[in-house]
Parts: C-alpha cells; structure tokens; sequence
C-alpha cells in the first residue's frame, strides 16, 4: 500500500484522519482539495507532505497563487515547500516535465526509506531490542516505508526487535492511531503508553533507544518534531540511552541556522480541549498546542539519513 501516490491523473492519499477505524483512499484532484487534507493531517508526515507538495504542483498548472497556498499549508516540515520547489523548478519545461519530477521525489522518497532502515539498524548495537517512538514515522509519514519505524521494521525483520514502546501522541493520537495500526500490520511486538510515560520508563532502564522521526533539522542540528519529542531527549539524555533522529536529507535545512528560527506550528486550541470531537475540558477552557517542539543538537545522539549518520 502506498500512502500518497499519482494515480488515474490525481493524487490519491489514504485519509488517515478515519485510521485506525477505516482506511479510505482519497483522490484529489485541485489544490485546494490537496491543502484541505494537509491542513486536516489526512495526509501528514514531513516525508508525505514533501510528495503531497510535488504532486500538487501537478494539479496547481503552475497557477502561482495555488502553488504558494501549496507551500504554505503547514509551516514546520521544511519537506513541504522543498516537494513543491523540486516541482515547481520544472514548470518551464511543461507539465510532463513537472510530473516526472515530483513521481521522482516520491520514488526517492521510497528508496531513501529503505535506505534509513538499513543504516539505522547498522547502527544500533544489541540483538533484542526495546525502543521507544513518538507521534507516526511509519509508511503512512511516507511512501511505502518509513523513517524511524522504518528503522524499526528493519529490525524486525532481522528478528533483532524485542518491543517497540509507542507514546500515544496527543492530542492528535499519531501513535495511538497510526502506529499501533502499522505495527499490528508489521505483527511487531508493541505496547502504547502514555506521553507522560515515556520518560519514567527511560528512567527505569525500559528503553534501549529512543527513535524518532523529524520535521525540520536546522543547519547546527537543532531537531524540530512532535511536541513531546524534546522530554524524550531529556529523559534518554539522563538515563544513557541513543536518541535518534531518522530523517531524510530533504530534511536537513541548511538555511535555517539553528532551532529557534523553526516556524513551530499552532493548531489552535480545539485539539486539545476535545479528542476526536469529545469535548474533555469544559466549555470555554482556553488552550495552547504547539505541534512540534525543538529538541536541541545536543541532546541528539545520531541523525540518521538515506546517506550518512551525522553525530551533531
Ligand atoms: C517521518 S517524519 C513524520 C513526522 O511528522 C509528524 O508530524 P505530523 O503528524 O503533525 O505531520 C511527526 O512530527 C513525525 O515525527
């Protein structure tokens, strides 16, 4: 299963907004469609969204306006306005020439994906191995494959992953939702704690490695992903665990100089006062919901791409 793909000319996606209680393939065929499903994280992931970006470049017929309402739709994954630049840099050519561009940033993608998996499970020492992840870095954060759970799927096909202990991820649930789903798919032994846990259970001598996805990586290594990422690093710094980033290159923004010049998502207070449409505050709680948070290069023990592994 692809998580984004071009298909019968339109963007097809699985609407991950329904997973894990249905999975529905969405086509979408104009940008406004495609920005809808950004926005509302039908499609989501800094890998998918960089596909999302080059595909929809397709659908934009190089209209300007649509192609910067594009680009703008999340401000944090750096992967979104490079997919769509990666396009958009053929547009002089004609449409073939942007479309051939943007299915080669999706066949990349599934290449660097597999890439990660293998390098990433080079690096990690240990025959059974319990890790820790948070928010979604499966193949629904990508193509086919994904970053840190690519990593994870590596393992387990090399009979070296004992556990994989994921945080649920509020307030959207990416773990709950997504990655226990992928998991069960993988049949990879996995257990679902809360955010909160996370850091006790690295105390506690529960992890052998923390694996995560990202969204942007500044030039000094300054990581930027799910909020809830940054207490890992502390609590992994403290108990002498990796923590490490699994991204693709398209990732690494060198012209971000370091982490506190990252954009960081605000997604408003509904998410956080209601879970999936049930309210769980009461009306009238006001609210903060930053969607990422930076974790800072220090605290990062390898970042892990399709082409190299960088110690910051
Ligand atoms: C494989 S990187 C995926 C990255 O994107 C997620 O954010 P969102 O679900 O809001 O798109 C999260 O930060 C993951 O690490």
């Amino acid at each position: 299963m692809r998580t984004i793909d071009w298909v019968d000319g339109g963007v097809e996606l699985v609407d991950q907004t329904l997973l894990p209680d249905k999975c529905v393939m969405l086509r979408v065929h104009t940008v406004d469609d495609l920005v809808d499903a950004v926005r509302r994280l039908a499609v989501r992931g800094a890998p998918a969204l960089g596909v999302a970006g080059a595909l929809g470049v397709v659908l934009s017929g190089g209209d300007p306006g649509q192609i910067a309402r594009l680009r703008a739709a999340r401000p944090t994954a750096v992967n979104l306005a490079w997919g769509v630049d990666r396009a958009a840099a053929h547009l002089h050519e004609g449409r073939e020439a942007v479309l051939a561009a943007a299915l080669r940033v999706r066949d990349d993608d599934i290449a660097a994906c597999r890439a990660m998996g293998e390098r990433g499970a080079g690096l990690l020492e240990g025959d059974r191995l319990r890790i820790m992840t948070v928010c979604n870095t499966g193949g629904l954060a990508a193509v086919e494959r994904g970053t840190a759970l690519g990593v994870v799927q590596t393992l387990h096909e090399r009979g070296r992953l004992a556990e994989v202990l994921a945080l649920e991820t509020r307030p959207l649930l990416q773990g709950a939702r997504l990655t226990t789903w992928e998991l069960a798919r993988m049949d990879a032994p996995h257990r679902l704690i809360a955010d909160s846990a996370g850091p006790y259970l690295l105390a506690k001598g529960e992890v052998d490695a923390v694996l995560i996805g990202a969204d942007r990586i500044a030039a000094n290594g300054d990581t930027a992903n799910k909020i809830g990422s940054y207490a890992l690093a502390l609590g992994a710094e403290r108990a002498g665990v990796p923590f490490v980033v699994v991204a693709p290159e398209s990732t690494i923004d060198e012209n971000t100089p370091s982490g506190e010049h990252i954009e960081i998502e605000d997604r408003g207070p509904d998410e956080i006062v209601s879970i999936r449409g049930v309210r769980v505050a009461p009306e009238g709680t006001r609210a903060l919901n930053p969607a990422f948070d930076v974790t800072p290069h220090d605290l990062i023990s390898a970042i892990v791409t399709e082409e190299r592994v960088i110690r910051p």
